[in-house]
């Protein structure tokens, strides 16, 4: 490939990156939102918001639905991440 279309791919792959960086975002902020509105529930049953089977069961679902390229391992640790800073989240709402 000549260099000047080597830098419009790279930049078409960038522009394309951020959009998807975007989209994460969003669904990151719905995604807390709706464990914010979790966190209400569990506080009005007194019920403790660490629900470690309830984790266990999503993460099993996720991997058997993963079609790559990410590898298991790296799926569990991004979304391990994710609970951890939901968790938080709706720790702080009942600070
Ligand atoms: C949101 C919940 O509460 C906690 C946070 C979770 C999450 O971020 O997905 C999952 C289980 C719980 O540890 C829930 O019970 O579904």
């Amino acid at each position: 490939m000549e260099p000047s279309k080597k830098m419009d791919r790279l930049e078409s792959l960038r522009s394309q990156i951020e959009k998807v960086n975007g989209d994460i975002l969003g669904l990151l902020n719905q995604r807390i939102a709706l464990s914010l509105q979790i966190a209400d529930i569990k506080k009005q049953q007194g019920v403790e918001f660490f629900d470690p089977a309830r984790e266990k069961h999503m993460l099993d679902h996720l991997k058997e639905h993963n079609d790559g390229p990410l590898s298991a391992q790296m799926l569990e640790q991004i979304f391990r991440e994710i609970f951890h800073v939901s968790r938080t989240c709706m720790q702080k709402k009942f600070e």
